[in-house]
Order: C-alpha cells, then sequence, then structure tokens
C-alpha cells in the first residue's frame, strides 16, 4: 500500500475510531536518559515489536515527558514510526504485529484492559501528508466531537473554533467555515488537521514528519506552532530534519535497526552525543 494511502486508512480508522465508542542490549545510555523536568507522560519498558518474522523495535527503554517535544531521528527503516504508531495502537490493525513489554500513558498500561478509542481521544495523531476528509472546514473540525457524541450547535461551534486558534488557522479561515478543507494550501491543510486532532482534546499529539511534505514557511508555521502546544500538551515528532529536531526539540532520541541508541537533551545529543553511532549519524557518515 502507497504511503499516502496508509495514512489515510489511519486517519480514517482513527476517526471511525471515535464514533465507536537481534538481540540487542537494552539502551546503552538508558541510566544517562535526561534528568525529568515535568512528569513523565509515556513510559516504554522493554518493548519489543515484531512483524512477523521481523524484529522492528529491539527492548526500546523511553520515557516521554509531559509538555515537552521529544523528537524521534534516525535513518530510514530504523522503527522511529512503528514506535510512534504503538502510542495510540495504530498498529493493531497491521496483519502479524506483535509486541512485548509495556507501554503506559499516566502509569496505565495501554496495551492491557485499556479501552482504545478512549486512548485515541487522548493521544491524536498528524501524519506526514495532510490528510483532510472530503468535507468543509468545519466539519473536518467538528468530525471527532461529532464521534464522541457532542450534537450541540453552540458547543461544535466554541470546539470549532477554539481548536482552529490552537492551530493558528482561524484567522485565516474564520470567513469560509463552509469551503471544503480540500482547499486550503499545503500547510493550511496540515494546521486543520492538527486543529482536527485538537478537537477532541487530546493529551498526547504524535505528529510523524509533519512538515516534510510542506514548503519552507508552512514549515517554519507548523514549527512555531509544535512548540506553542507544547505548553498545553505531550509531542512527539518523528523528523529526518535534524535542524528541525534541534529547532523544535526538548530532547531527542536516535534510533538505530530498531534500538533506541540515545536519548538525551537536544543540545547535549547534538552537542556531545556518547554513543558513536549517533556520532556517525550526525555527520553524515550513514543514513
Ligand atoms: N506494516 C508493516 N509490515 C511489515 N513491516 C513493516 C511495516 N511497517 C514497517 N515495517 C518495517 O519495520 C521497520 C521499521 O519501519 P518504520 O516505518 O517504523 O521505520 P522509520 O524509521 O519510521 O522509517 P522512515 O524514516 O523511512 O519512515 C522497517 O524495516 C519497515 O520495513
Amino acid at each position: 500500500m502507497e504511503n499516502n494511502e496508509q495514512e489515510w486508512t489511519d486517519a480514517v480508522a482513527a476517526a471511525r475510531a471515535f464514533e465507536m465508542g537481534e538481540s540487542v542490549a537494552s539502551p546503552v545510555y538508558a541510566d544517562k536518559a535526561p534528568e525529568p523536568q515535568h512528569d513523565v507522560r509515556l513510559g516504554v519498558e522493554h518493548l519489543d515489536l515484531f512483524y512477523g518474522d521481523h524484529h522492528a523495535l529491539k527492548d526500546v527503554n523511553i520515557a516521554i515527558r509531559d509538555r515537552e517535544i521529544t523528537s524521534f531521528i534516525g535513518p530510514s527503516g530504523c522503527g522511529k514510526s512503528t514506535l510512534l504508531r504503538c502510542f495510540n495502537r495504530m498498529n493493531d490493525s497491521v496483519k502479524d504485529c506483535r509486541i512485548e513489554g509495556s507501554i503506559t500513558l499516566d502509569g496505565a498500561d495501554i496495551y492491557a484492559d485499556y479501552n482504545v478509542t478512549r486512548l485515541r481521544q487522548r493521544v491524536g495523531m498528524v501524519f506526514q501528508r495532510p490528510n483532510p476528509f472530503p468535507m468543509s472546514i468545519y466539519d473536518n473540525v467538528a468530525y471527532g466531537p461529532r464521534g464522541l457524541g457532542i450534537k450541540d450547535r453552540d458547543e461544535l461551534d466554541g470546539l470549532v473554533e477554539e481548536s482552529l486558534r490552537r492551530a493558528a488557522l482561524w484567522d485565516e479561515v474564520k470567513d469560509k467555515l463552509k469551503s471544503s478543507g480540500l482547499g486550503l494550501s499545503g500547510g493550511q491543510q496540515q494546521r486543520l488537521c492538527i486543529a482536527r486532532a485538537l478537537a477532541v482534546k487530546p493529551e498526547v499529539l504524535l505528529m510523524d514528519e509533519p512538515t516534510s511534505a510542506l514548503d519552507p514557511i508552512s514549515t517554519v508555521m507548523i514549527e512555531q506552532l509544535a512548540m506553542e502546544l507544547k505548553e498545553h500538551y505531550t509531542l512527539v515528532v518523528v523528523t529526518h530534519n535534524m535542524q528541525q529536531a534541534s529547532r523544535i526539540s526538548d530532547s531527542v532520541a536516535f534510533f538505530l535497526l530498531g534500538e533506541l541508541v540515545e536519548h538525551a537533551e537536544t543540545g547535549e545529543l547534538f552537542r556531545n552525543p556518547r554513543d558513536t553511532r549517533t556520532q556517525d549519524y550526525l555527520t553524515g557518515r550513514f543514513g
């Protein structure tokens, strides 16, 4: 399946969810991970993930802190998106995907007895390519709340406006809320998708290469937006863009071949990587 088809399928699956009610040692530097400034929101312990026989994540341990931006970097195929998708169980629908270990959200194991609809309401996702639904701007944002049973027009109006404001799009679209979301520019569409994710009042926002399909100006807008959003949300961002990771992240995790090699404060990781594999990647020796 093409990537964008997969993303569309995932986005629809997430939205629909609202309607239904080789063996590698532990991360070398796990003990030197950044000192927590904020509470741990997502905790990953001894996570192994297999796609059939393929061991895609290997004994991953990481703590994702609240109201910070954590970026995942690493060469293509190292497992960044796979881990991101575990956080709201988007891999559940992947045939032959199996996980071992635990992921907790505020201490509760999301792979134990956890309501997946509730999980996807608390943990929203923004994909690489903007994927507005083929409906009006208003209906795109109201889609999730309606799926959660909100019917009151004033309440929906309030949620739509608040979400579009938070996504820094309100001023640009307030006079054309009935127009199709597909008529917006790429950067506006991505902000619309962020507004759509915010409308169900999530606590965590996952972003999978959210700017890789955008022009530089739209990229800057999304980066600024992400930095504003972290005041209220926990953000996890997959990016191939090292400058972006260094600009927006509080901490950065470097993955290689399914292993979390190093997780450190952003300045520390870029200035003083502890693992030679991280150094080699950052200096362009591979990847
Ligand atoms: N649905 C799937 N079924 C089988 N294998 C998969 C599936 N999704 C990913 N993989 C494999 O798992 C490994 C990790 O993939 P993943 O997409 O998580 O990597 P990534 O680091 O996000 O890569 P990229 O930067 O290219 O997006 C790769 O070898 C990939 O081919």
